[in-house]
């Protein structure tokens, strides 16, 4: 079924009208508190035995951008991407076949524990093979750098860094689920890109395969020719044989130019505990070799080359990079703020045309963090500092709160973005972080005339001489793809969230496409969890930013014994706050154990009470369980007591448990 209303005159694909993406960060949240696989994480990215420099003997002057082919592969989340990448790297001999390790690319142990991929990962693999026509022996195997990016979206700033260091995608499909919200979003986000995409049907070994079903979807979606998709099972390998040819026949070259001088594009890095900054670059035009003298076009910066290579799939040291190709470099860069992703690197003593870089990282969740012990700043401090030079997406500023005292507030792309944060900071750092409210970015004007954003609730003035006389909140363009009989729960749904319905169309005969707007506020908790288990899991959703509404917003206090938590307080859609204000005392209730005096839970609005709890007073020693006098005993139970205490956070005479901050982060 075309899906097609309106068509720009030059894009082809007939439902462009569907994802005309104007951004390139879209979210998915995944509320991974209700992840089956809670994870540790012991390693940070790429552990060092992995960045061992390997010293071979390639010599990349043989491959001129007419022998280079660069490419990423695409999909939704689970759709095999990372297993194909695996497989296209043991075809060419790259890694081991069977080398024991799956999912080669995924590098982060948090990657390996929860099956996703994070970051995006380059490999440079070689492939002997001979374009239709030609019939030379003599010709130099192709050089294919292949770039594995994530399938959440929460990291799709990720794809999109990827897509401007290739010419061509891999659109990955899996057979039986067939197209994906995200299907869609990265189908826009390669075609936006100009890049020459394959369709790849894969997972065709699976019972309820039905690639033709997929092809018509592809066609009536994309305007993809069914004849020009592969079918391909990434586990038995059915198929694969056509992926590598399909790749140097029918994606173009890099274009850049030899005789320019030189112009990099800075695509990430991370840092290296043995080399320090490490920056996977792409080489727009000319030369780069160990020894240059290099420049960052946005900070004016000189660095010398100390190394430069390729990932093979290891960093493989080659002392040069050409035109058209990807690869490391390592330039005495001292921290990760130094090496702006998007930012053009030249000759120092050449004046250069930056390429277009990327748009900045947007950040559509904001959260405070707090060390659970007080005493633990220093501490905390130094984890993010460290954590943030390999995840340069977060952003971090310093804040105070009354109740938890000195923390950080924090900007990040999604909710599962702002989960991964925090486990890594817990299980590569051992801080004990406590998080606060996750808020969107308002925008507010108050009676003086003045406008700000808003991150942080608490930061709303109380000044009666200062109002807030208007309100704007963030939006979204959502996409939802599900089985039509899940139609009428997910409209339900939408609306209960705010939502205004945008388009409404069928894929197929048995799959809707919905189309809607909603408030950023009310997906970020815990919508993805409603509308999988209102779809029997079965609905797929995405989401681009959009523009800012205006809103009827309150900000809605919690009070305990009357006194006002600063970390606490949420800001609401005034149609809502009353049944926030109740869930949240409710649930504070249950977390907060009794203690020696009556505790008062209250929800308020200004001045206005509109919700109240009361946890009655209770006499609680632990020494009264100690019958005689075992001073042992007694000595280990008031240890065991000051220890949970140092778990709680004292605002005014209450304690409140670590929990009760982590239980309200989940009312919507
Ligand atoms: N039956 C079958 N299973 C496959 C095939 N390809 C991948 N899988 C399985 O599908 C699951 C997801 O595969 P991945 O390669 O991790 O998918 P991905 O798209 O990289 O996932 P994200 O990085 O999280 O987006 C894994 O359990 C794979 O073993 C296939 O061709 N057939």
């Amino acid at each position: 079924m075309v899906l097609l209303r309106k068509t720009s005159q030059n894009i082809k694909p007939k439902c462009f009208h569907l994802w005309r993406t104007s951004s390139f960060l879209r979210g998915i949240i995944v509320n991974s508190r209700l992840c089956p696989h809670r994870f540790a994480l012991t390693q940070s990215f790429c552990s060092p035995s992995r960045q061992n420099v390997k010293e071979v003997g390639i010599d990349l002057r043989q491959y001129p951008p007419e022998r280079i082919r660069n490419f990423s592969i695409i999909a939704h989340v689970d759709h095999g991407k990372s297993t194909l990448a695996d497989r296209l790297l043991e075809l060419t001999g790259t890694i081991k076949r069977g080398h024991g390790q799956p999912q080669y690319l995924d590098k982060l142990q948090v990657e390996r524990e929860r099956g996703i991929t994070v970051k995006a990962q380059t490999a440079t693999m070689f492939h002997k093979y001979n374009l239709v026509g030609d019939n030379t022996s003599e010709q130099p195997p192709f050089l294919i750098n292949l770039i594995d990016t994530p399938g959440h979206v929460d990291f799709s700033y990720e794809v999109s860094r990827s897509l401007a260091a290739c010419q061509g995608a891999l659109l990955v499909v899996d057979a039986a689920q067939g197209v994906q919200a995200q299907t869609v979003a990265n189908f826009y986000l390669a075609f936006e890109s100009n890049l020459a995409i394959i369709p790849v049907i894969n997972k065709i070994d699976q019972p309820t395969a039905d690639p033709d079903r997929v092809k018509a979807q592809l066609k009536s979606m994309f305007d993809l020719e069914p004849t020009h998709a592969l079918l391909t099972s990434a586990k038995t390998g059915q198929g694969l044989e056509h992926v590598l040819p399909a790749i140097i026949e029918r994606i173009p070259p890099p274009p850049g130019k030899a005789s320019s001088p030189l112009r990099m594009l800075l695509l990430d890095s991370y840092y290296d505990e043995y080399k320090g900054v490490i920056c996977h670059v792409a080489v727009v035009d000319g030369v780069l070799r160990k020894g240059d003298k290099i420049s960052s076009a946005a900070t004016g910066q000189a660095y010398e080359v100390l190394d430069v290579g390729i990932m093979h799939p290891e960093l493989t040291s080659t002392g040069i990079l050409l035109t058209g190709q990807v690869g490391y470099v390592v330039s005495g860069m001292r921290s990760t703020k130094e090496a702006r992703i998007g930012d053009t690197l030249h000759q120092s003593k050449t004046v250069v045309e930056p390429l277009p870089g990327f748009r900045p990282v947007k950040h559509m969740v904001f959260s405070g963090l707090y060390p659970a012990d007080g005493s633990d700043f220093d501490a905390l401090n130094h984890a993010i500092e460290r954590l943030t030079c390999n995840d340069a997406s977060v952003s971090v500023t310093k804040e105070t709160s009354t109740a938890l005292g000195l923390g950080f507030r924090c900007g990040f792309l999604g909710l599962l973005h702002m989960d991964v944060f925090h486990q890594r900071l817990e299980q590569e750092y051992g801080a004990h972080v406590i998080s606060t409210v996750p808020t969107v970015p308002y925008i507010f004007e108050y009676s003086d005339g003045s406008k700000a954003q808003v991150q942080n609730p608490a930061a709303l003035p109380s000044n009666p001489k200062k109002r807030v006389t208007t309100g704007w909140e963030p939006t979204v363009l959502a996409t939802i793809i599900i089985p039509s009989e899940y139609v009428g729960a997910v409209i339900t749904l939408c609306s209960e969230r705010r939502g205004q319905q945008l388009e409404y169309s069928f894929i197929d005969s048995q799959r809707a496409f919905m189309k809607y707007r909603l408030p950023l506020r009310e997906i970020v908790v815990d919508f993805y969890n409603e509308l999988k288990s209102i779809t029997s899991g079965y609905a797929s959703f995405d989401y681009e930013d959009s523009e800012y509404q205006q809103a009827d917003l309150v900000k809605l206090d919690i009070l305990l014994n009357g006194q006002p938590v600063d970390a606490m307080a949420t800001i609401v859609h005034n149609l809502k706050a009353q049944r926030v204000g109740r869930e949240l005392v409710e649930k504070l209730k249950k977390f907060i154990d009794r203690q020696m005096f009556e505790i008062t839970i209250q929800a308020a609005i200004g001045s206005k009470i509109i919700a109240r709890e009361t946890i009655s007073a209770m006499r609680k020693n632990v020494l009264a369980k100690c019958y005689g006098g075992d001073v042992t005993r007694k000595r280990k139970l008031l240890e065991k007591q000051k220890e949970g205490k140092k778990r709680m956070k004292r605002v005014g005479s209450v304690d409140i448990p670590q929990e009760a901050f982590n239980e309200i982060l989940k009312v919507s």
